[in-house]
């Protein structure tokens, strides 16, 4: 299968993060697309290739414009302001605060566009955002032209972005674009799986009144795990959208014997769906040794989460997320991969 990956990612590298009350060296950084590349590379999974460039378009079908006025605009309105280091959110337009106005002030506007303050903009951001949008992009088109399957190397990532906000590393929803770019490409039905260890918050609600988009997120128990705030079995979606959502949130020390059992429960789902296609949100941060995550899944159950997903017998858009542990985020990305191909 194709690899596409861009070298723009490499410009957004962050000073820090903030983690238990502590600026600390960012976890998602660019050492975690290096070593996936280098992986594809070392077993042959198929050519490397640059995506090619795309407009915005595509992504303005589910972000609001305004969101994406404001993330071309973000560092340059921070460095106007003499700031150099990470541009971060520190203010949030909560319960008992207004929303209804779009602010100006680009501290403002980080808290109007973000749920946290997880998504540091750095000089670089913009452009990496691009690349990572080229890539899920270019390979959905490689998708919807007839191959099995395709990998879109993405760095930043995308799940926890949603219609008109940043946060958790993700500023555009890769996959949802995609999934939205295949809809409007040929495909009538769509389902998302992510396979990520956090609830991909965005994604579900880009598309929760939505009955042409199925969304299945496994994931760590909101009660105990971020995003906190969704990703609750009760969540089934809305309007024509009610029963296209399900999660299956699962518990710290959740081992590969349960979480395979919810990634079959999700695939049954996909496959009463009949859908056309699917899109993997491919996070590997469910990893015994991921160093923010909380879940024990091991080396050897990547491929087969990959080789469950190739039971669907649909074409394939897998879109790299998460995962922390960068000396095996290779083997255990890569290892989908292998798995889906039944190497
Ligand atoms: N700092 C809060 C944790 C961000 C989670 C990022 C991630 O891996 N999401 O899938
Ligand atoms: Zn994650």
């Amino acid at each position: 299968m194709k690899t596409f990956y861009s070298e723009a990612h490499r410009g957004h590298a962050g000073h820090f993060e903030l983690a238990g009350g502590r600026l600390v060296p960012c976890f998602e950084k660019p050492v975690r697309a290096e070593y996936v590349r280098a992986r594809v590379e070392e077993v042959g999974l198929g050519p490397v290739l640059a995506p090619k460039s795309w407009s915005l378009d595509a992504a303005a079908r589910v972000h609001d414009a305004g969101y994406l006025d404001f993330l071309g605009r973000a560092w340059d309105m921070w460095a106007a302001e003499g700031n150099h280091t990470t541009a971060l959110a520190m203010t949030w337009p909560v319960r008992g605060l207004r929303n209804d106005i779009v602010p100006t002030s680009i501290e403002a506007m980080l808290g109007y566009y973000s749920m946290d303050a997880g998504a540091g903009f750095m000089p670089g951001t913009y452009a990496a955002i691009r690349g990572s949008l080229d890539c899920a992009l270019t390979a959905a088109e490689c998708v919807a032209g007839g191959e099995a399957a395709a990998f879109a190397l993405c760095r930043p990532p995308g799940h926890h972005a949603g219609s008109a906000f940043m946060g958790g590393y993700c500023f555009i929803n890769n996959a949802s674009v995609a999934a939205q770019w295949l809809r409007d490409n040929g495909a009538a039905r769509v389902a998302i799986l992510d396979v990520d260890y956090h609830h991909g918050n965005g994604t579900q609600e880009i598309f929760y009144a939505r009955g042409d988009v199925l969304v299945c997120n496994i994931h760590g128990d909101p009660n105990t795990e971020y995003p906190f705030f969704l990703g609750h079995v009760d969540e089934t979606g809305t309007g024509a959208g009610e029963g296209a959502n399900a999660n299956y949130p699962l518990p710290f020390g959740t081992d590969f014997e349960s979480w395979g059992a919810a990634l079959d429960h999700a695939c049954g789902r996909i496959e009463a769906f009949g859908a056309d296609v699917v899109v993997v949100s491919l996070g590997v941060d469910t990893f015994e040794r991921d160093p923010i995550s909380h879940f024990k899944l091991t080396s050897a159950d990547y491929p087969k989460i990959g080789a469950r997903i190739a039971k669907l017998g649909r074409p394939t858009l897998f879109v790299f997320e998460g995962g922390y542990a960068v000396d095996e985020i290779g083997i255990n990305a890569v290892g989908v991969l292998t798995g889906f191909e039944g190497r």
